[in-house]
């Protein structure tokens, strides 16, 4: 049975080939941007057609609950960093123009690929139980909270992430595993906004010095370059205020066919 899913998942894939990466690129582009309420019922011909007719609306009409919007468990920090960034994004007003800065907050779902046009499909043949990583604990506030804005003037990100307790490493304080988790969400959510589909290939990180649990620290990442497949990308962990350094790191990410995750 795996192996039949396995093989109707790479014939999808070969039917779909070039062009269903340079659709789902574009659509993961507008996956990436705020969410709005139109959308259908699914079906395979209808999603290839949509992906390959660039949609407008990559979303099936069942609106995922969005992770990244405040709740309860968020400190005073955390939602008036949130505000501050909000205050920077663009707005559509009723004639659909746009008016205000550069920034846009990004989305967050437990199941990515099962949202994205063409990926519900994908998302059926890999594993139907699978869910995002730093989106899985059920309890608010006990695990990563965060909230990714892109500024699409610059090309840089931010995230704002406030550290659970379910997260602790050395007493008190936030496990490295867990900042390399949130850093390598932030840059390679980054990567893919700015070059589609991409696996980290690479990741090098310095940690200087250690976040306290339950604080609210700023993950600011940078485009550094494109190099054909590879884009580079650079990022710091600092304090609210920016003051104090926690960690650098910089990452590789290089950009793949959807093929590559049914071992084509
Ligand atoms: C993937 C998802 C697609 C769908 C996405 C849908 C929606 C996404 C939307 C939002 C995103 C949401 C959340 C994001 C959250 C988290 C992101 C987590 C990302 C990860 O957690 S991801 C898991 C860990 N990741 C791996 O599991 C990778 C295992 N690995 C491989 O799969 C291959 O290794 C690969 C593909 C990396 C390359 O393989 P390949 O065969 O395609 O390419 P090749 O080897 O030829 O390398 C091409 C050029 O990169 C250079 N190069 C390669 N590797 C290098 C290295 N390590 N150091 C320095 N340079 C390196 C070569 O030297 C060459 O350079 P040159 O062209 O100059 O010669």
């Amino acid at each position: 049975m795996l192996r039949h899913g396995l093989q109707m998942a790479r014939g999808l894939c070969q039917l779909l080939s070039d062009k269903f990466s340079v659709g789902l690129h574009r659509n993961i582009m507008k996956h990436l941007l705020p969410i709005n309420a139109t959308g259908h019922a699914w079906s395979p011909l209808r999603n290839i057609r949509a992906v390959t007719q660039m949609a407008p609306w990559p979303f099936s009409s069942s609106q995922p609950r969005d992770y990244s919007l405040p709740n309860a468990s968020w400190s005073a920090e955390m939602q008036r960093l949130y505000d501050q960034y909000s205050s920077m994004c663009e707005v559509e007003t009723e004639g659909s123009e746009k008016k205000k800065g550069a920034w846009r907050r990004l989305p967050s779902y437990n199941r990515t690929l099962k949202y994205a046009t063409g990926g519900r499909c994908l998302s059926r043949m890999l594993q139907a139980k699978a869910r995002l990583f730093t989106r899985n604990i059920e309890e608010q506030g006990a695990g990563f909270e965060y909230v990714v804005f892109i500024n699409k003037e610059e090309k840089t990100c931010v995230c704002v992430f406030q550290a659970g307790h379910l997260l602790e490493g050395p007493p008190g304080h936030v496990h490295g595993g867990a900042i390399a988790t949130i850093i390598d969400s932030v840059t390679g959510t980054h990567a893919t906004y700015i070059s589609g589909p991409v696996m980290t290939a690479n990741l090098t990180i310095n940690y200087r010095s250690p976040i306290p649990l339950g604080s609210v620290v700023l993950v600011h990442s940078a485009l550094d370059k494109v190099e054909g497949r590879k884009t580079f990308i650079s990022c710091q962990v600092t304090s609210s205020d920016g003051a104090k350094l926690h960690t650098e790191a910089t990452g590789l990410f290089v950009s793949i066919n959807v093929s590559h995750l049914f071992g084509a």
